[in-house]
């Protein structure tokens, strides 16, 4: 008898499109199995922020569905969504005179009721989101006196104290220098295997999403042009096709890391359309 997995969110055939433009994502398909760390690669404009707002329901889909745990996501409420669900993203909305713990407090509010405050076990949950973050020493310091990389290591505290099974990023990195870009992909990585929560992120440094990926997922175009795991999607080929350069690959410990050497000797057309060296 074969076994079925329940996907921790899958999506299938999902549209959208902005205005009277033709649709931007067409035909969408994923699925994301418990405790994956999947990457969302692509060049710009090719609907990975549309695709990530609709799998987390910041935008409904123009057609197809998603579901999380089996469950069909229009039919939750958004509360309930909350309470499995949290999305970071590059810039945060600007809140002014709160302590990092109050703001990571927010993260409760999903599983309040509307006349419980944040106290007891929902306080406990808070100290473990500022602990698995490393931001305890900071908690009552003013949000707006962080760092740009201390900041965004407050709204992932945030995130945690939600108690998500799935964490949605969209390219939560592109702010931070080097070395608090690899902090914050690190910590994602401690709380991918040892909280089991499943990652599903969009961003643009390729290397990094080669070292940390489970799978990668690349876009072009509104639609899936490439899917496995990163030493089968980076390829010189896929360089050419889907990003229009020229790149060398490395191998670090079986993980591929690309230079970029130009751009490609003529546009892609398509998948098809190969460029000889
Ligand atoms: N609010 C909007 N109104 C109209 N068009 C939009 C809107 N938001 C995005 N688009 C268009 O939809 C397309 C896909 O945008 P999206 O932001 O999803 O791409 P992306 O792959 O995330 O891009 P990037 O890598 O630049 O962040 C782009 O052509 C963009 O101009």
């Amino acid at each position: 008898m074969t076994k079925t997995t329940t996907q921790a969110l899958s999506a299938a055939d999902l549209k959208y499109g902005y205005g009277r433009e033709a649709a931007i994502v067409n035909g969408f398909d994923l699925s994301a199995a418990p405790g994956e760390w999947l990457g969302i690669v692509g060049p710009n404009g090719s609907g990975k922020s549309t695709v990530l707002c609709m799998l987390a329901r910041l935008v409904s889909p123009q057609g197809g569905s998603v579901t999380m745990d089996g469950k069909d996501m229009a039919s939750m409420d958004t509360k309930s969504i909350a309470r499995h669900m949290t999305m970071l993203t590059q810039t945060q909305e600007q809140v002014q005179d709160i302590t990092v713990r109050e703001l990571v407090r927010r993260g409760r509010n999903p599983h309040l009721k509307w006349y419980e405050e944040c106290r007891g076990k929902h306080e406990d949950v808070v100290d473990w989101a500022l602990k698995v973050t490393s931001m305890q020493d900071l908690q009552h310091r003013p949000l707006q006196e962080l760092s740009g990389g201390e900041r965004q290591r407050a709204w992932l505290a945030m995130c945690m104290a939600q108690t998500p099974k799935l964490l949605l990023l969209d390219e939560p990195t592109t702010y931070l220098d080097i070395a608090h870009q690899l902090e914050l992909m690190e910590l994602i990585r401690q709380l991918n295997r040892e909280q089991g929560i499943t990652v599903i992120m969009v961003l643009h440094d390729l290397n990094q999403a080669a070292r940390y990926c489970d799978r990668i997922v690349a876009m072009k175009q509104g639609e899936i042009v490439r899917e496995g795991t990163p030493g089968d999607v980076f390829r010189v080929e896929f360089f050419r096709e889907v990003f229009g350069i020229e790149a060398k690959l490395y191998y670090d410990d079986g993980v591929p890391v690309y230079l970029p050497c130009g751009i490609a000797k003529s546009e892609p057309e398509g998948m098809n359309a190969y460029v000889t060296a």
